[in-house]
């Protein structure tokens, strides 16, 4: 009997009906999932079509293509005039309020409880899928306590993969120019040179275990698009099968770094008498972490193996579409060869002067020599000034169950709701940045040369506290200093600490680069796509380069 029910069911299937069924499915998780969707206040004003129920399917419709627009006139409209607004999403993620610069101290200082970096994280990325439910707060905490006191000591050792990186991927013939795909060569630079700090010297240079930290990154940033297209009520039946890869390229990289974790786990934890002094990297930050907060589930190779993978996720590919970027900012400048020749200048000074002579790029960089670097630092946070990859890099999901009030202007923001800093409209906002759009690699030098200029004019005669207050302001146009103004690593006690060692990495790489290479400009910047907030870089792009001669 129920064997002919089944199959009478069976015969009634058609490819006509089996469409009806999934898009009535479809239809119906998209209505649950409106319905379950913080609402905003009325007194917000809206950018896109508005949150009726059309009005969001309109924005579903338009999301990729006209986000970067519709931020841009809530900018102008609104955020400019210290009002926020509330900003369309995609399908899968609510729609969420633009914080004015105006109000960042008050956004940003609001305490964990009540708007939280960590669920708003985990919201975006859907880390219950893509990290195998994995709490990243673990590593997070350990970057926080352990990177910026060891840079000094990772210093010599990141300058030494700078060197064997960029020798290996831009070559050596001195002849020939040589035809590279930008992205490419950046990969073959950025996960090297990073992995030195993450697991150390064997590691960093084990091609295989690189290339599936890149995959389940890469893995990690597909998923992420295509997951914010589905109804969230439909992820855990399609999440699963799309992780798998996740899954697989962990697997890859956890058979090539086991050894290594076993070892360390032996050294310091196993054998606690040995003297063998375990190298300064993530891993063993990891293992001291966990014993000081007497977490020994911490303390298991697998487990060690998965708590790098979110770190390799925040630094790999920021870092990778930076050091890209930057290149094409350069090249395709009104003066790239001047440009590349005057960090060419400072580099090969600043170095020569600490060796005390001619060191042409071979030399030893320290912090304090790093940190002379100034048109090379400001190089570089110009372009990322310019040159952002995602619209807003600061999102906070709020999780006190009353909802939070902004007092400026009397809005309430539902639990579950979202709040973002506009970093595009604030970056690209002329009442800020003379000029915006235009790459102006001397920007943020431009006015510490001149203070310094006129400091030495006046024989440095300014008063104690004039000059503590003026080195203050100088230090702060540093690319490691956060502000509202400026956002790529966002902003308060969750900016990026991961900050202090990129801006170490891509001093070294930039110097190494000019020092070592001659490189043709570019006629123009090969152009971005943008899908929603975020940018799909022009991967396709090539420049060329040739190995100067007496380089080698
Ligand atoms: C140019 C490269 C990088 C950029 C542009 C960048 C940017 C950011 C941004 C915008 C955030 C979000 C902060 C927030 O939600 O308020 C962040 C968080 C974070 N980044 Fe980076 N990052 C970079 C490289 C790195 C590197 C190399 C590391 C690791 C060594 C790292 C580790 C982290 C960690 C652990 C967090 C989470 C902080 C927290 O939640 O408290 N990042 N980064």
């Amino acid at each position: 009997m129920a064997t002919d029910v089944s199959f009478q069911l069976f015969e009634s299937l058609t490819l006509g009906r089996i469409a009806a069924y999934i898009a009535t499915l479809t239809i119906v998780s998209f209505v649950v999932d409106f319905t379950r969707k913080p609402r905003y206040t009325k007194s917000l004003p809206r950018v896109g079509f508005g949150d009726s129920f059309l009005g969001t399917i309109k924005n579903w419709v338009y999301f990729a293509t006209r986000y970067t627009s519709w931020l841009a006139e809530g900018h102008t409209k609104y955020a400019k005039h210290g009002r926020a607004f509330v900003a369309p999403s995609a399908p899968g993620r609510p729609q969420e309020i633009v914080v004015p610069r105006s109000q960042t101290a008050w956004m940003l200082e609001q305490p964990d409880r009540v708007l939280s970096t960590k669920e708003a994280h985990r919201d975006a990325l859907f880390n219950d899928y893509q990290f195998f439910g994995c709490d990243d707060q673990f590593p997070i905490r350990t970057i926080h306590k352990h990177l910026a006191r060891n840079i000094v000591g990772l210093i010599p050792g990141v300058q030494e993969e700078v060197h064997g990186a960029i020798d290996a991927t831009f070559g050596k013939d001195t002849e020939n120019w040589k035809s590279l795909n930008l992205w490419e060569a950046w990969l073959g630079v950025v996960p090297r040179v990073t992995n030195r700090m993450i697991v150390g010297t064997q590691l960093c240079r084990n091609q295989e275990f690189l290339d599936s930290q890149v995959a389940f990154a890469d893995d990690v940033v597909q998923n992420g698009f295509i997951f914010q297209l589905f109804p969230r009520i439909f992820l855990p039946l399609v999440a699963p099968f799309f992780v798998l890869r996740n899954w697989w390229h962990w697997r890859k990289s956890y058979l090539h770094a086991r050894p290594l974790i076993e070892k360390r786990l032996r050294d310091m934890v196993h054998n606690k008498g040995s003297d063998v002094e375990p190298p300064e990297d993530l891993v063993t930050w990891l293992i001291r972490q966990a014993q000081a907060e007497g977490l020994s589930s911490e303390l298991d190779p697998e487990m060690l193996s998965k708590r790098i993978l979110p770190i390799e996720f925040a630094a790999i590919h920021t870092t990778v579409m930076t050091g890209f970027n930057l290149l094409l900012d350069l090249l395709s400048s009104d003066q790239a060869l001047a440009h590349l020749e005057t960090i060419r200048e400072e580099t090969t000074r600043v170095s020569a002067e600490e060796a005390g002579g001619n060191v042409g790029g071979g030399g030893v960089w320290t912090k304090q020599t790093l940190s002379r670097l100034h048109r090379t630092d400001s190089a570089i946070k110009e372009s990322m000034r310019r040159s952002h990859f995602a619209t807003a890099l600061t999102h906070r999901k709020v999780v006190a169950p009353e909802g939070v009030t902004n007092p400026v202007e009397g809005w309430h923001a539902p639990y579950g709701a979202f709040l973002m800093l506009d970093l595009a409209g604030t970056h690209r906002d002329p009442e800020l940045y003379e000029n915006p759009d235009r790459y102006d690699p001397w920007r943020f030098s431009r006015e510490r040369e001149a203070y310094e200029e006129e400091a030495r004019g006046r024989g440095g005669g300014d008063s104690r506290s004039d000059a503590a207050e003026a080195a203050l302001r100088i230090k702060r146009l540093g690319m490691v200093t956060t502000s509202p103004e400026y956002l790529p690593f966002s902003h308060g006690r969750h900016a990026c600490p991961g900050r202090f060692f990129v801006a170490h990495e891509l001093k070294m790489i930039l110097a190494y680069l000019v020092q070592n290479y001659e490189f043709k400009p570019l006629p123009e910047r090969p152009k971005p796509f943008w899908f929603g907030g975020n940018i799909i870089p022009p991967v396709q792009a090539r420049i060329e380069v040739r190995r100067r001669k007496g380089a080698v």
